[in-house]
């Protein structure tokens, strides 16, 4: 796979394909006007909140704004704290009670500006202000740009897991500003890389090839940035199209997401230890690694998968989660609260291979607490 050269000032578009529900998603860089344009067009009349945490706001919002006056568009600004503790309860009703005070109508628009907690976050008080007002997202992390913002799943977490409070609610229009990500901290743009490699590993090997050698090129900018978010993009979109609610292959999106999410509940929503694309990268190791060990995959894939984590700097392994994992049987009953448990057993992602994953139903909890025993006893050694 090559990295086709954009022309100056390119812009791509890629559709979600939703009936009734049909949005596009424009990515390139400098699009901050094109937005504020588009929503005009949108939603002549209407004002808009802003909503932003407190890092992206002082980075970004001032130029959003302009380009929303000089559209003629009003708008009220709203700022949550950063990091994943936000997506709580507490935060969900100061924002829904923020948004009745600045009269957002029904016709009005709310506008998630910031990384994958403003967008999940801002995204379920839309869904249920004034039962269902319209939303746009401008995803400012990388992880929020290939993954969050796109597919319409909102939610907040609760102390039982990870977004198990949420409801489905398709953006109105998504705008992936590539150049709004030269001010993210290179841990986070590693994190939002493991959504990105994601896609490789679930279905498109050519991908993965492509990313083993562009990843440094994703994190500097330039072509191989934009056409990593869509590719990325273009991937999502397309399985969303298909299985907007996850009754099927939407699943595949989850690849790693059973072990990231219990981790991300053990170490309590807690972002200085760990941050959602490090459990991803984690948890994409673990599936893998849990594949080769059911006989699934070939133990050179687990390990190639492991060693491009390593490359870039992402943990792999149960040994680097600060503070650490917890024990085999409590990652396996925070694992008991996933999404895709059906009368009380386990799914899991696993693949044959890299780029051919698949939906495994009634995985034996017995089977993932020994493997997991096993990953913890490794106790920091080389896989
Ligand atoms: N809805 C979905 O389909 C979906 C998909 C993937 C992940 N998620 C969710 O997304 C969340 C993670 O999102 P995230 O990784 O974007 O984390 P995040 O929103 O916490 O952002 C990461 C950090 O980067 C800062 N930041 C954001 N943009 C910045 C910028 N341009 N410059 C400087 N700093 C910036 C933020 O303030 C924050 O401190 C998790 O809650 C995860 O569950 C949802
Ligand atoms: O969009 C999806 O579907 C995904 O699974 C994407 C994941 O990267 C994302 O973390 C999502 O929020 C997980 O969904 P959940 O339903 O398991 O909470
Ligand atoms: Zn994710």
């Amino acid at each position: 796979m090559t990295t086709p050269a954009p022309s100056a000032g390119a812009r791509i578009t890629v559709p979600v394909a939703l009936e009734g529900r049909a949005y596009d998603i424009q990515i390139g860089r400098h699009q901050l006007c094109e937005a504020a344009a588009l929503i005009a067009a949108m939603a002549p009349g209407a004002k808009v909140a802003v909503v932003t945490d407190e890092r992206v706001g002082p980075l970004h919002a001032p130029a959003l704004e302009a380009c929303l006056q000089q559209e003629g568009i009003g708008f009220t600004r709203i700022t949550v704290p950063p990091g994943e503790a936000t997506k709580s309860y507490a935060q969900f009703t100061t924002l829904c009670d923020a948004l009745l005070a600045a009269k957002i109508e029904r016709d009005d628009l709310v506008i998630a500006l910031g990384g994958g907690v403003v967008g999940d976050l801002t995204g379920f008080a839309a869904a249920v202000l004034r039962r269902g007002v319209r939303f746009v997202q401008i995803p400012t992390t990388l992880l929020a740009q290939v993954d969050s913002s796109v597919g319409g799943k909102t939610g907040i977490n609760s102390g039982h897991g990870k977004n198990l409070i949420g409801a489905f609610h398709q953006p109105a229009l998504v705008i992936a500003d590539t150049a709004l990500l030269d001010t993210l901290s290179e841990r986070e743009f590693k994190a939002g890389y493991a959504e990105v490699v994601k896609y490789g590993l679930i279905d498109d090997p050519a991908f993965f090839d492509w990313c083993e050698v562009n990843w440094s090129r994703i994190i500097a900018g330039g072509p191989e940035r934009d056409h990593a978010v869509a590719v990325s993009c273009r991937a999502k979109a397309a399985i969303v199209a298909r299985d907007e609610r996850e009754e099927g292959d939407r699943a595949l999106l989850n690849l790693g997401h059973t072990f990231a999410h219990a981790l991300e509940r053990l170490t309590n929503y807690d972002s200085t230890r760990l941050v959602h694309g490090e459990a991803v990268a984690i948890g994409l190791a673990l599936a893998f690694r849990f594949s080769q060990r059911l006989g699934l995959c070939s133990g050179q894939d687990a390990t190639r998968v492991a060693r491009h984590l390593d490359a870039v700097g992402l943990p792999s392994t149960l040994q680097q989660v600060p503070g650490g994992a917890g024990t085999a049987q409590e990652i396996v009953a925070a694992m008991g609260q996933d999404k895709k448990v059906r009368r009380g057993v386990l799914t899991f992602i696993l693949a044959r291979g890299i780029g051919q994953s698949f939906i495994a139903h009634g995985v034996a909890a017995e089977e993932v607490t020994a493997f997991i025993e096993a990953e913890l006893a490794v106790n920091g050694q080389a896989h």
